[in-house]
């Protein structure tokens, strides 16, 4: 059959680090059909081992992405969006902080090298500690803060959701939930902004279950850690990860809990901190700042000033 062949210039997401949450976002955005994606790990055989894996599924999943494998920075030029996973995971009974150390140097580099490929992306960083790292990246990136952002607000939510639903043997459908703050044991789930079909939980449930299913939460990251003893959660984080892709591909544009650059919202200032967000095709379009509560606010510059202490730490350490 003759044809005219258009050149078309495919949406392409890079996602660095190929371990068990970018292998598992990789997955995600072909099989969704959102973006043609390439996988980098410093591991050679990994990203191109799991990439053909991947490709061989193809048509079983009936998906037209492609996907690259590599170790060669060069192979990711030209992405609409770059996600950072590269970096350890906690063991159990380890704080998330205690990864800054190894993990600033490898988000670092990752960043250098991601940007000089893809100077027009939008940057998604997963790896932890998240406020610190996300950081780190946008100040190495030298990009603009609404195109640098953290993804742990959706997945924090995700979890208070679900634990929101067992409790009242619901599905999680119709259960929104908001949490604020650093992506650590201080986070700052907030009761009054999570609804049951627009009713607020706090008229569902009473204190102490409330205050149960928060302290879970709070918790959920380091729960999965102690079950599973090598490494941490993936698949919810992975979901997490490809929903602000997503939303930034598709400008669908959507208000989530994500970490964004504060510069005096909350009354908080050159931080990376969970706050609700406008995300679309321009990134971080802009923040809102909720009512909150004094002892929301306490609750939530507690966490800053956590996250805070950790960056400082990072930063003597550039
Ligand atoms: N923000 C969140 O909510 C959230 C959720 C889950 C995991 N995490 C964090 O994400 C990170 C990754 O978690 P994981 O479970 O995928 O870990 P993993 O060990 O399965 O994968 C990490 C990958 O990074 C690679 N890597 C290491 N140094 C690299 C470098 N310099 N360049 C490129 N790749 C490099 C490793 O080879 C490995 O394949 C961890 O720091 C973890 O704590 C954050
Ligand atoms: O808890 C971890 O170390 C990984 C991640 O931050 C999570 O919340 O699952």
């Amino acid at each position: 059959m003759a044809s005219s062949l258009a050149v078309c210039r495919p949406t392409r997401v890079s996602v660095i680090g190929a371990g068990n949450v970018g292998s598992t976002l990789a997955q995600r955005i072909v099989e969704h059909n959102l973006a043609d994606v390439v996988l980098l790990d410093i591991v050679g055989g990994r990203p191109e081992g799991i990439a053909l894996d991947l490709l061989e599924a193809r048509g079983l999943e009936g998906h037209d992405r492609r996907i690259v494998g590599t170790t060669e920075y060069a192979a990711t030029a030209g992405s609409d969006v770059v996600v950072i996973t590269a970096g350890l995971p906690r063991k159990p009974g380890m704080s998330r902080d205690a990864l800054t150390r190894a993990n600033a140097q490898i988000v670092i580099e990752a960043t250098r090298q991601a940007v000089a490929q893809s100077p027009e992306a939008i940057f998604i960083i997963v790896t932890n500690p998240l406020d610190v790292m996300t950081y780190l990246a946008w100040k190495v990136s030298k990009l603009p803060p609404p195109r640098v952002m953290g993804m742990a607000g959706i997945l924090d939510s995700a979890r208070f959701q679900v634990f929101i639903a067992k409790e009242l043997g619901l599905s999680p459908i119709d259960i929104r939930t908001m949490v604020l703050g650093g992506h650590g044991d201080l986070m700052v789930p907030l009761p009054r902004y999570s609804t049951v079909s627009g009713i607020p939980i706090t008229e569902l449930m009473d204190a102490s279950t409330i205050d149960r299913l928060v302290e879970r939460t709070r918790n959920g990251g380091a729960e999965i850690v102690e079950l599973l003893r090598t490494g941490g959660a993936f698949y919810a984080p992975a979901s997490s990860a490809y929903t602000m892709v997503e939303t930034i591909l598709l400008n669908q544009p959507r208000l989530l809990p994500i970490a964004a650059y504060l510069q005096g919202e909350y009354g908080l200032n050159d931080l990376y901190l969970g706050v609700p967000a406008r995300l679309g095709c321009g990134g971080v379009e802009s923040i809102l700042e909720l009512k909150l509560t004094d002892e929301e606010r306490i609750a939530l510059h507690k966490s800053a000033e956590s996250v805070r202490y950790t960056l400082e730490y990072a930063l003597d350490l550039l």
